[in-house]
């Protein structure tokens, strides 16, 4: 590439980043995007774009854990390039000095707490799936170091874990403005672990995190197989947990579930309380839609809260995604917040909705769920294995599609509509019988977008 065509590359580069992020944002957790995503740069050459990382461990970091994600939204935006994580050499260089590491007290937050206000207890919907989760918050915020210790809240993506846990930091400040409260996302404090070790300053790193009155830590998931930093989080623990502080984890899952997580953390874990939040059901995801339209200063008509809430069942960061959009076009077309509107704004999640349940995706997401082959879904083999995932495929089609009973034993294996009716009962049944097999109906709901 010539000299003088660089900067144009580096515009388009920045600019096709920029569009990837509005992509990123929305199948990321804020912390993950702010941690790791928003510090890249993107620079295009020819068909590649060229992430720029800030430092090695950036860089690694994201290579590793969301090349996938961000080559499958690249994708999606942009069709046949490439993608290249590299080292940002200028931002290298102007960080090589030794810097103070990114110590809780240098936040930007007032108090250097890291918490937002907008998390709060007010603004947060109480529904069936969260009901325990958010009682036993309140009590911890009452009582903080007293009634549950730890506190740990598990549950999905964009399920709302984060804004509880900070919802609990605001109020108890809000109790007592000298406390210190610090909330920090576990790769924020993996990244400040290894930056007090690069600059010899560990015990300033212990002395910090062990001062604290209240340490709320995010999606802990990440600490899996990280032996060095469960070490260091394992001593902040016991030290904050003799000291009768208060100590609130979320996760994406049940602490003895979290693969690569030391025995002696995950049985710490277990001390206090643990909660989940399940998946917001209808009624609950158009109380939040309301809501949050109240947030922008708008009288959303219920009929239209019901149809957002109605179109989009995975998780809430997509439905304030959905509700974004249909302001946005509202505002674009001046036309007036009706079902029809919403439609029309949401035209495209809905077909690409449309297409993740068809009757052949169905099958094939829960072969892969279930790690049997797809063909198996037309086979007349019957042991349990692969049987009770046919029946969960069929029981997913029927409730999800338009389809009828013979078209669905047709699509499996030729089968007759009354084998396709027991497998919904059966399934139906098992539900109600087995967690394990409700926990999977619902995974697989949402993997499947609908
Ligand atoms: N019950 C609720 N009431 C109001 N807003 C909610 C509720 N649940 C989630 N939200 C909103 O949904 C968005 C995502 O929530 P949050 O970041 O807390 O999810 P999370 O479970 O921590 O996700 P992740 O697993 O990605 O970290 C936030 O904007 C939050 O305010």
């Amino acid at each position: 590439m010539s000299s003088h065509s660089a900067p144009t590359a580096l515009q388009d580069g920045a600019a096709l980043w920029s569009a990837l992020c509005v992509q990123l944002e929305l199948v990321t957790s804020p912390q993950q995007f702010n941690t790791w995503l928003r510090p890249l740069r993107g620079e295009l050459q020819g068909h590649e774009l060229r992430l720029l990382a800030p430092n090695p461990f950036v860089r690694d970091w994201v290579r590793e854990r969301m090349a996938e994600l961000v080559k499958e939204q690249l994708q999606r935006i942009a069709p046949g390039f490439e993608l290249v994580f590299a080292l940002d050499e200028e931002a290298a260089a102007a960080t090589s000095a030794p810097t103070a590491s990114i110590a809780p007290e240098r936040s930007s937050a007032p108090g250097g707490h890291r918490l937002n206000p907008a998390f709060n207890f007010q603004s947060y919907v109480e529904g069936k799936s969260n009901q325990l989760a958010l009682a036993a918050a309140r009590q911890v915020a009452q009582h903080p170091g007293k009634s549950y210790n730890p506190l740990y809240i598990y549950g999905g993506v964009g399920l709302g874990k984060t804004h509880l846990m900070q919802a609990v930091g605001n109020d108890i400040l809000q109790r007592q403005p000298e406390a210190k409260v610090l909330y920090i996302s576990s790769e924020g404090f993996i990244m400040d672990m290894v930056r007090s070790l690069q600059h010899n300053t560990i015990n300033d790193f212990k002395q910090r995190y062990r001062k604290l009155d209240a340490l709320l830590i995010d999606d802990i998931q990440f600490f899996a197989g990280k032996d060095r930093t469960q070490e260091e989080f394992f001593h902040t623990f016991n030290a904050l947990f003799d000291g009768g502080r208060q100590i609130i984890i979320t996760c994406d899952r049940y602490p003895k579930e979290v693969e690569g997580l030391e025995e002696r953390l995950q049985s710490r874990f277990g001390w206090g309380l643990t909660v989940a939040i399940q998946p917001h059901d209808l009624e609950t995801r158009m109380a939040i839609v309301l809501c949050k339209a109240e947030d922008h200063g708008i009288q959303l008509p219920e009929e239209v809260a019901f149809f957002i809430a109605e179109k989009i069942r995975s998780h809430v960061r997509e439905l304030e995604g959905a509700l974004r959009r249909v302001i946005a076009h509202v505002n674009f077309t001046h036309k007036p917040y009706s079902v029809e509107s919403a439609k029309e704004a949401l035209r495209d999640l809905i077909d690409v909705q449309k297409r993740m349940v068809s009757l052949e995706n169905i099958q094939k997401v829960v072969a892969d769920y279930y790690h049997i082959r797809a063909s198996e879904m037309q086979s007349k083999r019957r042991n349990r294995n692969v049987a009770r995932p046919r029946q969960m495929a069929m029981a997913l089609t029927k409730e999800l599609t338009r389809h009828s009973l013979p078209e669905i034993g047709e699509a499996f294996g030729g089968r007759d509509h009354t084998t396709v009716l027991h497998a919904c009962r059966q399934i139906e049944k098992l539900r109600r019988e087995s967690a394990q097999i409700e926990e999977d109906y619902r995974n697989l709901i949402r993997i499947l977008g609908a």
